[in-house]
């Protein structure tokens, strides 16, 4: 079986960690180096928990492309330098598997266009567990049927944004079979900023951030006389690796943009 080479930005990460491991275990995969923006020269088996990992560590992105032959591009960095990184992969002929969030509707249109002039793909996954994915599913079937609704995400309180990208790719999917509706009173008003949350297409998002907490989301739907609640925990990042493997063997025969793993599960 031929080898996947990968490279990985934000290997030290909480996701990069068990994405490390991911590729360790899987037979066809090899990590061929790292971008990390601290430790630039370095071995991935310089710091714990990365022991015989001979693996280069860069932190000019433009260099490690360079000096690396890879195929794929993992990102599990920031909103800030996921976009950067991401493009700099397609500008290398590396196809780019995407799950930093926080990602502007701009940024995504940006990319397609870049893929499509390439012919190359990119998997840009706001979650890639596939509990949360079937979650954001069940919501868009019950979109059809509650035009009211509301999103509660919870999350580790280490987390730079808010709302979350899974309640954002999840108010975008409702919004598309929901009939579009101003929910609450009319003349309802925030006595206290923020108390109604953020809006989207007239939907809630509300974002919990504690400590203990993981990845959490429940989606509220109401109508008269009745709620229906869907809900989906992730308990550790090991509940995201299946989703990744998936896209990186996905993102080898894509010639396009894929935004959300609900375009690529069967
Ligand atoms: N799609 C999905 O299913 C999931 C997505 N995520 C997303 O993945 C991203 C990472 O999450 P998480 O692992 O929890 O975050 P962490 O803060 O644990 O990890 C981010 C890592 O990126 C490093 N980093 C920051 N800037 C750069 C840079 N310019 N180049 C290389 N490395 C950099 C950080 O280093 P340092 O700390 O030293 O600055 C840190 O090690 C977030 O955007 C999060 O929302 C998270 C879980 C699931
Ligand atoms: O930062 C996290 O932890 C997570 N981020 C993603 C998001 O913003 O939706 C996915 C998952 O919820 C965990």
């Amino acid at each position: 079986m031929e080898k996947i080479n990968i490279v990985i930005a934000g290997p030290r990460g909480r996701m990069g960690r068990e994405a490390v491991k991911l590729v360790q275990v899987t037979e066809n995969y090899h990590l061929a180096a790292v971008v990390d923006h601290k430790n630039d020269g370095g071995l991935l088996s310089d710091f714990d928990g990365f022991h015989g990992l001979d693996v280069p560590i860069f932190s000019n992105i433009e260099e490690c492309f360079q000096k690396t032959a890879a195929n794929v591009f993992i990102d599990l960095t920031t909103p800030e330098f996921g976009m950067h990184h991401t493009k700099a992969a397609l500008a290398s002929g590396i196809r780019p598997v995407v799950g930093t969030t926080g990602f502007t509707k701009e940024n995504l249109k940006e990319l397609e266009i870049i893929c499509k002039e390439k012919e190359l793909g990119c998997v840009i996954a706001p979650n890639f567990a596939i509990g949360a994915v079937l979650m954001m599913k069940f919501a868009q079937l019950a979109g059809k049927y509650f035009s009211d609704v509301e999103i509660i995400e919870l999350h580790h309180d280490e987390k730079l944004d808010a709302p979350s990208g899974t309640a954002v790719k999840t108010a975008e999917m409702i919004a598309e079979v929901r009939k579009s509706k101003k929910q609450g009173h009319l003349n309802e008003k925030e006595t206290m900023n923020g108390a109604r949350g953020a809006e989207f297409d007239g939907m809630h998002i509300h974002s919990v951030r504690l400590p203990g907490l993981i990845a959490h989301q429940q989606v509220m739907f109401g109508s008269a006389g009745q709620t229906l609640t869907i809900r989906h925990d992730s308990y550790n990042r090991a509940s995201f690796m299946s989703g990744i493997k998936l896209s990186v063997d996905t993102v080898m025969n894509l010639d396009t943009l894929v935004y959300g793993l609900e375009n690529i599960i069967e």
